[in-house]
């Protein structure tokens, strides 16, 4: 059935729809200059993130937009929809290489998707990358040849066999290097196969990220720092925030950040599956949170079963840390069971309490990520 309408309404909707052409007019006008900043930048070697010009630019939209009576809230949810978009153009500029006496970059297991993420940046950087896979190691001398980086980006389980078996004889001045989720042994085995200089990074994102503008990569340092540093100084003009950690803080922050994490999405799932949900109608009657929370699980089954696999049974350790949360569950359990509503109103407080000013803080950042995905329902 079509929608109702009358003849004003129409009139209304027809000057509606000459402010948003000139909306798009404005849009265009935007992205040639930000494609001019983009190639400014890439010539001076600067980050494609400029958090300083963000804070001072949206304090100022939001000044003015309060002066004419607009929403603040409005003009900088546009803003940051818009810079979203600046990330993405300026990336296919290129960027600055920041070491162009660097030999060629050889990615071990390019043919991952992080794996060729990483090398789509570095190719954007000028930096000449191969690419090792299963099927090459018979021409692994050559390819090693003259190496100025190697990027070890294999699956968690086979990494540290495949550094002590197959990278013990790379360049002395080569720089080795890991992508991988954990970093204690890693680290540990690149520093045991190779006596130049080493260092473990851990990217906090997937490989569908747009850009890695406002991105976080962990640094665990290995050895001969100053000769990667121009590493670092790379994956910042990227746009990402370097993260420095020791290694074995890292990898227990990981037990809860990771494996706990993707553990309980996979148990909420397979529960789903088990009672046998009918999502569709789930979806029906679904409020933003649960859409959320769907989604956050759902996206999990559209990926590898491997990848997860690799990142939940990285770690003996998170079996403990999966373990607690099950025995939390059941005593939490326990107090529905026996209707003790006072015990579990006094558990809540206590959390609360515990969480502080975090509690607000996230209920302000969900309200923004709720928002979106209300405005996401069509129909
Ligand atoms: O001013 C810059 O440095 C830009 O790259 C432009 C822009 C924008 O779209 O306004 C985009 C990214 C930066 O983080 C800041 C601002």
């Amino acid at each position: 059935m079509n929608e109702r309408t009358t003849a004003e309404l129409e009139n209304l909707r027809g000057l509606i729809d000459g402010v948003d052409q000139q909306l798009i007019h404005l849009l265009r006008k935007r992205l040639d200059l930000v494609a001019q900043v983009g190639a400014v930048k890439h010539g001076a070697g600067l980050p494609i993130y400029a958090p300083q010009r963000e804070a001072a630019m949206l304090a100022k939209r939001r000044e003015e937009a309060k002066k004419m009576d607009v929403s603040p809230q409005l003009i900088e949810d546009i803003l940051r929809r818009l810079m979203r978009e600046s990330y993405l153009n300026e990336k296919d500029i290129g960027f600055k290489q920041v070491n162009p006496d660097l030999g060629h970059v050889v990615i071990v297991g390019g043919s991952g998707k992080l794996g060729g993420l990483f090398s789509q940046m570095l190719v954007l950087s000028g930096y000449q990358v191969k690419v090792i896979d299963k099927d090459d190691w018979a021409r692994a001398d050559e390819i090693f040849d003259g190496a100025g980086l190697v990027l070890v980006t294999v699956p968690i389980g086979i990494t540290c066999d495949l550094i002590k078996d197959k990278l013990t004889t790379l360049p002395q001045s080569c720089i080795l290097a890991d992508l991988t989720s954990i970093k204690g042994e890693p680290v540990e085995a690149m520093l045991a196969a190779h006596s130049g200089p080493v260092v473990g990074l851990h990217p906090m994102f997937g490989p569908d990220v747009g850009s890695l503008a406002k991105q976080v990569v962990v640094v665990c340092h290995g050895r001969q720092s100053a000769e990667y540093q121009w590493l670092l100084e790379q994956i910042q003009i990227w746009g990402a925030r370097i993260v420095e950690a020791e290694p074995e803080r890292h990898d227990k922050a990981m037990q809860l950040v990771q494996a706990m994490r993707h553990f309980s999405s996979f148990v909420y799932g397979l529960n789903l599956y088990k009672e046998e949900a009918d999502i569709e109608s789930l979806l029906q009657f679904s409020s933003p949170i649960y859409r959320l929370e769907l989604a956050m699980v759902g996206r999990l089954f559209a990926q590898s079963p491997e990848l997860y696999a690799d990142i939940i049974f990285a770690q003996k350790e998170s079996m403990q840390a999966i373990g607690d949360y099950l025995d939390n569950y059941s005593q939490a359990l326990s107090l529905l069971q026996v209707g003790d509503r006072d015990a579990f109103v006094a558990q809540f407080k206590e959390v609360a309490q515990w969480f502080g000013d975090f509690a607000p803080q996230f209920q302000r950042e969900s309200r923004a990520m709720l928002q979106s995905v209300n405005d996401m329902k069509t129909g």
